[in-house]
């Protein structure tokens, strides 16, 4: 196995990725380079100082089947107890009369979001939910069952047929994904004045019975998009802690990775990596566009161009017409674009030509030797910021990692 396709395995939750930056607008840029390459300077930083894991490292293709982004579910809420019938009767008094209790009722199961999960694939197949007890004697009533929690991350959209019918965006937010079946009536109940001694009782009813779809949308501050091979890993390893897996041939992300950028007024901002988009990528060419959803609530994007490869502004154009094509008006989110590899020679001498072509401000940096990291992040502060204000100016609760 190449040794660029090896993962720490302290990233082995795919998504997981925490990062130590701290960042003082402007004192801390010296530090920023000091933590980015780690490589060029001999460090004091904590972090980087780090000895490596010593773990058993895994391939990103190992590291995909711990990444499941959506699952088809079978929940049965569970059943009702059953009513008893019976009759009172103790010595010197024989007709006491009916005292056959109710059944308790089946219990629920509920989706109920964890921060702490990252993928689906902690969700089992199908669910069954706890039965109620029957009912006793001497009006005994049965036991309810227990509630059934179903954990499952933030970012969760249930769907049922075509219909979403629940969106679990928040922390704690739950959605009654089977009701339990009502328990039966005992004998009891049906005491009336002109029926003195019923016999009658009733059974517990069956849980409710769903096939429902969950898919997992990742919540990220910001989305990383580009072609193949134009350094969106690195870079990401190069601004947070996440590890996801970088080597020199295409399609080396074949799962979401999340990073989290730490600023230092403790503000978090989590940066999303996502396969490589290809022309044609609507088509179902490359790995197609369905990991998409994962940037698609993203509040802004970064566009990454390999600067060193021949006309990098098509790229640009490409991606916003992809973005386009699985979901209109992806593309008109608010944007940085990252003209990455500019260490390397032609690079440099693309740059020009690219900032004329595009018509905006590009920022051109190297994920490997960390020039030109530090206004990346602040710009990517800026964003978060204007982002959360607009998010607070419409009553919503900006995202918090
Ligand atoms: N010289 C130079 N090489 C870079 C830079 N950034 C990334 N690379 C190299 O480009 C290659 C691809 O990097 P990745 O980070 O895996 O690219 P990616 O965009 O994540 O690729 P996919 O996961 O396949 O979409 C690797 O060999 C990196 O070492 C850079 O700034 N300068
Ligand atoms: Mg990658």
């Amino acid at each position: 196995m190449m040794p660029g396709r090896l993962f720490s395995a302290g990233s082995r939750s795919a998504l997981e990725g925490l990062g130590r930056w701290t960042l003082a607008p402007q004192a801390a840029l010296g530090r920023l380079l000091q933590c980015t390459a780690p490589r060029l300077l001999s460090l004091s930083c904590v972090d980087c100082a780090k000895e490596p894991s010593r773990k058993k490292l895994l391939s990103e293709k190992k590291l995909k089947r711990h990444f499941v982004d959506h699952r088809r579910v079978l929940v049965r809420g569970g059943r009702g107890g059953d009513g008893v019938s019976c009759f009172h009767s103790e010595p010197r008094k024989e007709f006491g009369g009916p005292d056959g209790g109710d059944g308790g009722n089946g219990g629920h199961i509920i989706l109920r979001v964890d921060r702490q999960l990252k993928s689906l694939s902690s969700v089992l197949s199908q669910y069954q939910g706890f039965d109620g007890e029957d009912g006793g004697r001497k009006n005994c009533f049965g036991r309810s069952g227990a509630l059934l929690y179903v954990p499952v991350p933030m970012g969760t959209l249930v769907k049922e047929g075509n219909k979403v019918v629940a969106d679990l965006s928040h922390p704690g937010d739950e959605y009654v994904a089977a009701l339990g079946g009502a328990g039966g009536k005992g004998n009891r109940f049906f005491l009336a004045n002109d029926n003195r001694a019923p016999v009658t009782c009733t059974s517990g009813e069956p849980g409710q019975e769903r096939e429902l779809f969950l898919e997992l949308k990742t919540m990220a501050h910001a989305g990383m998009v580009g072609f193949p091979n134009a350094g969106k890993s690195s870079l990401l390893r190069a601004i947070s802690n996440a590890k996801p897996a970088v080597a020199a041939y295409p399609f080396t992300t074949l799962n979401p990775h999340v990073g989290i950028v730490h600023y230092e007024d403790h503000q978090q901002v989590a940066v999303a990596d996502v396969p490589g988009i290809i022309r044609g990528a609507h088509q179902n060419r490359g790995l197609g566009l369905a990991f998409l959803r994962h940037i698609e609530r993203c509040g802004f994007l970064l566009f990454v161009v390999d600067l060193a490869a021949p006309e990098p502004w098509t790229q640009v154009e490409d991606l916003k017409y992809e973005l386009d094509k699985y979901k209109q008006g992806l593309s008109e989110r608010p944007h940085v674009v990252v003209a990455n590899k500019i260490d390397l020679p032609q690079a440099r001498a693309n740059l020009p030509t690219l900032q004329a072509r595009l018509g905006e401000k590009a920022i051109a940096l190297s994920a490997v030797t960390g020039e030109n990291l530090e206004e990346l992040l602040l710009r990517i502060k800026e964003l978060h910021d204007e982002h959360a204000a607009a998010n607070l100016a419409q009553g919503r609760q900006p995202l918090r990692w």
